[in-house]
């Protein structure tokens, strides 16, 4: 049974429209006019419990509106949602419990107490015994290595260290579900390893289901199996990372070293030329005729190596992010 549902959900902003100048200041102050904005269009999917999954989308595609809409923030405009069995948008305190949200712009930490006072005060609006604070917290700070940390001001911790303190924070009620928008922003690429490695972890050690946005592939395709791509408000991918290359990056790059040089009309037979140097040719070739290309170059041209390489992941996400191509 799925942790997270959500069916035709849509999320409209009004937008107060305003001509310029003073004669629009006054029409605006007597009589407003509104545009809807269409964040998130009709959009559909579940997730089932465990399951670490990445959200994926261009600025102001409507990632953070979703998550918003999941964590119960704001009222979807249509559509249905259940998380871990509730409608969010109560905010019953037994939904509260079971997720947390973790927006890697904000912060929740106190700047000038000890990232342990702020945990307490936590602990208080969860209702945690002292026992479970003091076992979970020492077990995060296991994880998270920040011991001795959690007694200096916030505002003494490095970006990284405040980044695990928020997470810290976040999870001090041992929530299910995780909904984290951008938890590595900023970080630098050690700090960034180390909170995906934690992420890792503490899926594994407690099952929790995890719903990622990140601007950083590298989070993406540490964590995640399975990816959710929204362009403009709208769902135009759900499934694996590496059907997300298949569907949009068909083709596969063939490099091969000669023995001796082609000329280039020779070598355009075998497939689209990318580039020529030398003895070393590089080809675009649809996968579907990948075995057949490789097999023929073998047997009619002198090779002394060969390979084929898929285009980076960054390189085709980024690709699906620009243009939003839709299967
Ligand atoms: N409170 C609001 N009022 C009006 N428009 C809004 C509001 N919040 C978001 N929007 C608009 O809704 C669209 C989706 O915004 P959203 O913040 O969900 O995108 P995002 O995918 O999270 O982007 P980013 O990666 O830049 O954070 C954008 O066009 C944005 O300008």
């Amino acid at each position: 049974m799925p942790v997270i549902l959500a069916e035709n959900l849509s999320k409209m902003y009004p937008v107060a429209v305003k001509e310029p100048g003073l004669k629009g200041t006054a029409v605006h102050f007597f009589k407003r006019t509104y545009r809807q904005i269409k964040a998130v269009q009709n959009i559909s999917f579940s997730i089932e419990p465990g399951e670490v999954v990445g959200f994926l989308g261009a600025n102001g595609a409507g990632k953070t509106t979703t998550l918003k809409m999941l964590t119960g923030l704001i009222h979807p405009s249509a559509g249905r949602i259940n998380v871990a069995g509730h409608v969010p948008f109560q905010r019953k305190f037994a939904f509260l419990q079971k997720i947390t949200l973790v927006m890697g712009q904000k912060q929740q930490l106190i700047w000038d107490l000890p990232a342990l006072d702020s945990l307490r005060i936590n602990a208080a609006v969860y209702g945690i015994s002292d026992r479970d604070f003091h076992q979970r917290v020492g077990e995060l700070t296991e994880m998270l290595s920040l011991h001795d940390k959690l007694n200096q001001p916030v505002r003494k911790l490095s970006l990284g260290e405040r980044m695990k303190a928020e997470l810290l924070a976040a999870l001090v009620h041992q929530p299910h579900v995780l909904f984290l928008d951008e938890p590595t922003l900023g970080l630098d690429v050690n700090a960034q390893v180390s909170v995906r490695e934690f992420l890792r972890e503490y899926n594994q050690r407690y099952q929790a289901t995890v719903l990622l946005t990140s601007h950083y592939m590298a989070d993406i395709t540490a964590l995640c199996q399975r990816v959710l791509v929204i362009h403009e408000g709208q769902l135009i991918y759900d499934g694996s990372l590496d059907g997300l290359v298949d569907r949009f990056a068909p083709c596969r790059e063939v490099n091969v070293e000669l023995v001796r040089p082609q000329p280039a009309e020779t070598l355009s037979l075998y497939g689209d030329l990318e580039s020529v140097d030398g003895t070393i040719a590089k080809f675009l070739v649809p996968q579907e005729r990948l075995t057949r290309t490789v097999a023929k170059l073998l047997s009619e041209l002198e090779v002394v190596d060969l390979s084929v390489t898929e285009p980076p992941i960054e390189e085709v996400i980024g690709r699906v992010l620009r243009s939003g191509v839709a299967s």
